[in-house]
């Protein structure tokens, strides 16, 4: 496998117990170096999918390799942040950094996880458990950025943060990826704000892959049209369509030219995710170069 992939599942499955199947039949690619999306409804396999990734779970069926080796293997190049981005209470924030330090020797970039720490005004002697929630966050971030890790799997990591703190971290994620090529691979439910900071996208819906690839390519190969109700939307792929009194809105992706009588517009990446999601039976599209 090449350097240049940072994630490759091949009919990747995972299950708990005999009924419980979080994942099935999952194959994508995504390179190195991207800010990826994971993106789904609940209950989708977006945490399993990172939890497999950080290797703190095996796949049961198919393969998912890290970085060009196992996800075991990988694991000290890799930071993880979990849902509930466990921290010991007990310990004051400077005291978890001299963890982080301790348990990643040769890697720890102090400097990066202080400047976290400091940019939310945060006293490193206040004890982790009289934190909120947005501040444990950011501690917590700055944990996983102080190990200098090559890819970043983070689970919803701005779930707790007010708006500006969010747009702070997001920042302080981007400035990462953008000086120190790291792979960030980022669960949300807020599509709308990753349009700007992710490049990549993986939408997970049923356990299964229904859209990867570099998100300007998966814009790019759908349309929103508006038709006569009576238009035949054949032979193009249809995702989500609807009849508002006489007339037909669909988003599509198209196999051709469309009639010149259609009204067509760009579909922004809320509008795709979501005519996805309301349509779960909707043909997948795996970009080629992600397969
Ligand atoms: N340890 C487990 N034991 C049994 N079933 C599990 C376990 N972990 C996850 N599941 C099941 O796997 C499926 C996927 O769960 P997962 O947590 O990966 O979804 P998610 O997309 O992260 O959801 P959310 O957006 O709600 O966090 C769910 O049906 C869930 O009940």
């Amino acid at each position: 496998m090449s350097s240049d992939t940072a994630l490759r599942a091949e009919a990747l499955g995972k299950r708990f117990g005999r009924r419980g199947r979080a994942l099935r039949d999952c194959s994508f690619r995504l390179p190195a170096g991207r800010v990826c999306a994971v993106v789904g409804p609940n209950g989708a396999g977006k945490s399993t999918l990172l939890t497999l990734a950080a290797g703190l779970a095996a796949p049961t069926e198919g393969t998912l390799s890290v970085l060009g080796t196992t996800p075991a293997a990988a694991r000290p190049r890799v930071g993880y942040l979990a849902q509930d981005k466990p921290l010991y209470p007990q310990l004051t924030i400077a005291e978890t950094l001299r963890m982080g330090a301790d348990l990643n020797p040769g890697r720890w970039d102090a400097a990066a996880a202080e400047e976290v720490v400091a940019a939310g005004d945060l006293d490193p002697g206040s004890r982790v458990r009289t934190l909120s929630g947005g501040q444990h966050t950011r501690v917590a971030l700055a944990l996983a950025l102080g190990k200098r890790p090559e890819l970043l799997l983070l689970d919803e990591p701005m779930a707790d943060l007010d708006p500006l703190a969010r747009h702070q971290l997001m920042g302080t994620l981007m400035a990462e990826a953008a000086q120190h090529g790291t792979t960030i691979v980022m669960s949300s439910h807020v599509v709308a704000e990753l349009e700007d900071s992710c490049d990549h996208l993986l939408l997970v819906g049923d356990g299964r892959i229904r859209l990867s690839g570099d998100i300007d390519e998966l814009l790019a190969a759908h349309l929103r049209v508006t038709a006569p109700e009576s238009a035949a939307l054949a032979p193009h792929t249809v995702v989500d369509s609807r009849v508002t009194g006489r007339q037909l809105s669909a988003l599509i992706r198209p196999a051709g030219p469309v009639p010149d009588a259609w009204r067509t517009s760009a579909p922004s990446l809320e509008e795709l995710v979501l005519a996805h999601l309301r349509n779960p039976g909707a043909p997948s599209l795996v970009e080629e170069s992600a397969a």
